[in-house]
């Protein structure tokens, strides 16, 4: 059985429906949820941890009910999108209050501590009240307090909105490193780039609904249509490419084309080949995921 599944899960507020009919299953490994502004990523988390009930369908997180079973709650470790701390603690208290709230022994607290102040940097922080803290590093604080218990299973709401360029990188190399250790890692990103780098899968929503799932590459595939590339060629290729419809923009021993088509790649090649032109590389610009979530949502493919 897997470690998370979502069987014919529908959820939302009020009289909205947010999540239509949602069929998930994950196991260890690094999930990535991509979907627009107001999608339902953040409505699928709280289904996920318990906090908002399905109205019809099964959850199911380690073999419990997450809002039935309230114990499964110490299982996972949950970020929400707008994480709050309590704000007149210190970020040691916090945390300590943290792990009295999930149970854990007090020789467990202190080591599980000590090991997410190291984690996250945050041993500078420990006496600050929360209330003072920069957005970012309050983030890590959370975020700190998502591992606290160890979780098995974790579900992370866009955890590296505020943090700086390093600290994100070391959050990354954290989590990866957390995947590899058989934790599932249910992670939500509006950063492409990110996406990529971590994502054993991905999981496309678009207005409540999964519109598709798979490896970077796989999407890459059934999606991707408009290509920017890079050219290196040996010589000046721009007669050759307008004569095919395109520009050329040099960029300074390369040159930048948009293609409507991956499929064009090769038609390009072979004529600059054949005009005697050598290509010596051709690489894809940007993120592989950017022309699948350009196609998400424009609508595209569907399945
Ligand atoms: N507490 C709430 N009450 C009523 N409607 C809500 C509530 N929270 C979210 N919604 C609505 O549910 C829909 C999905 O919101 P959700 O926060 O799940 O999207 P999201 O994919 O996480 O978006 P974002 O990328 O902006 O964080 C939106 O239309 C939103 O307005």
């Amino acid at each position: 059985m897997s470690t998370i599944t979502l069987e014919s899960v529908t959820a939302g507020y009020g009289q909205s429906l947010v999540l239509h009919e949602i069929n998930l299953a994950f196991d260890s490994g690094f999930h990535v949820i991509l979907g627009s502004n107001g999608a339902g990523k953040t409505t699928l988390f709280r289904v996920g941890v318990g906090i908002l009930p399905p109205r019809a369908g099964i959850v199911s997180v380690l073999g419990y009910e997450p809002h039935r079973d309230s114990e499964v709650k110490r299982l996972i470790g949950y970020l929400p999108h707008r994480p709050s701390l309590s704000a007149a603690l210190s970020v040691r208290d916090n945390l300590e209050f943290w792990g009295q709230v999930l149970r854990l022994p007090s020789a467990q607290r202190r080591s599980r501590m000590d090991q997410v102040i190291s984690d996250l940097e945050l041993s500078d922080l420990l006496s600050k009240p929360a209330a003072s803290l920069s957005r970012g590093q309050a983030q890590r604080v959370a975020i700190a307090r998502a591992l606290l218990g160890a979780p098995q299973v974790l579900f992370l709401d866009e955890p590296t909105t505020g943090l700086d360029p390093l600290a994100a990188r070391s959050l990354r190399e954290l989590l990866k490193g957390l995947a590899r250790a058989d934790k599932t890692i249910i992670y939500s990103t509006h950063n492409l780039y990110e996406a990529a780098e971590l994502a054993d899968d991905v999981t496309l929503i678009a207005a409540g609904r999964v519109v598709d799932r798979g490896s970077v590459e796989a999407l890459h595939q059934r999606h991707a249509r408009a290509q920017r590339v890079c050219l290196t060629v040996e010589g000046d290729p721009r007669t050759i490419l307008s004569g095919l419809g395109y520009e050329a923009v040099p960029d300074r021993e390369q040159w930048i084309v948009d293609l409507s088509d991956r499929a064009e790649r090769s038609r390009i090649v072979a004529a600059l080949v054949q005009a005697g032109l050598p290509v010596l590389e051709v690489r894809e610009l940007g993120s592989p995921l950017e022309a699948v979530y350009e196609d998400l949502e424009s609508g595209g493919q569907r399945v």
